[in-house]
């Protein structure tokens, strides 16, 4: 499986928010798309998973593009939003039925995954609760749990880590990296830079819609001209940020 993104330039209006973006994420490979707020990274997610078309530029996975074969770009593809998006009137149960319906999955299978997936996130016993009731993390976990039930080829995961607990952050990167030992690609954004810096293989730096430079942190720390610099150092200098952190 291979995400390829060509020269898209896109946003909300005629007046573009990504400017030439180009990258690609292919299977076995965890990429972090990262910037500061307002970079661009939601905007360059929510053209991945088709909520918004490039005025600009190509968005291929396989060959398929959402225009010319929407039913397979959008089978290999499960999405995690920065903001749980939940059926107020549907149990745990039923969210996980509906996500096993959606992409045709084989029900018996996906239920011993999603079991063992709701044993990992402390949500077996919650089964016939509404999770439009549960707290912030308890509806991330939801949203994580559906959509790693799906055994995707790639996971686009918009900020996963802010609303989550040390224990469920723990669980969603080693669920990550087993998902990527399986062969699936993995584009997630975020701005702790700290945990993309240990737990991805490529990133890309965004800046006002812009891509700063993108590569393995060993080819960052060359283009930075320094082989001790953190992620953050090589972020902050190469977008001329001023910080208080060093
Ligand atoms: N629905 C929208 N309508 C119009 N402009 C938008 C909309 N959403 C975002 N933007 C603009 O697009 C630009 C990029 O925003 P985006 O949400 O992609 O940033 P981000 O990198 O995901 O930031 P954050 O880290 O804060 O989530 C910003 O200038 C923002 O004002």
């Amino acid at each position: 499986m291979t995400l390829k993104i060509n020269g898209l330039v896109g946003g909300y209006s005629q007046v573009p928010v990504l400017k030439n973006i180009s990258f690609e994420v292919r299977a076995g490979e965890v990429v972090g798309l990262i910037g500061l707020n307002g970079a661009g990274k939601s905007t360059t997610i929510n053209h991945v998973i088709g909520l918004l078309t490039p005025q600009k530029g190509s968005i291929i996975i396989d060959g398929a593009t959402l225009m010319k074969d929407p039913e397979t770009y959008k089978s290999k593809m499960a999405y995690i939003p920065e903001i749980p998006v939940l059926y107020q009137e549907l149990t745990l149960r039923e969210h996980i039925d509906l996500t096993i319906m959606a992409y045709g999955l084989n029900k018996g299978k996906a239920w011993l995954r999603a079991e063992s997936l709701l044993k990992m996130f402390r949500l077996s016993n919650k089964l016939e609760w509404f999770p439009a009731n549960f707290s912030k993390g308890m509806k991330q976990k939801v949203m994580i749990v559906c959509a790693f039930l799906t055994e995707a080829e790639l996971y686009v995961i918009d900020e996963p880590f802010l609303g989550l607990d040390p224990l469920a952050t723990r669980d969603l990167l080693n669920l990550i990296q087993s998902e990527k030992k399986r062969g699936a690609a993995v584009l997630m954004s975020t701005h702790v830079l700290s945990t993309a810096q240990e737990h991805c293989d490529y990133f890309v730096l965004l800046h006002e819609g812009k891509i700063k430079t993108q590569g393995t942190f060993e080819e960052l720390r060359n283009v930075y001209q320094n082989q001790q610099a953190t992620l953050t150092d090589i972020y902050l200098g190469l977008t001329q940020e001023v910080t208080n952190h060093g």
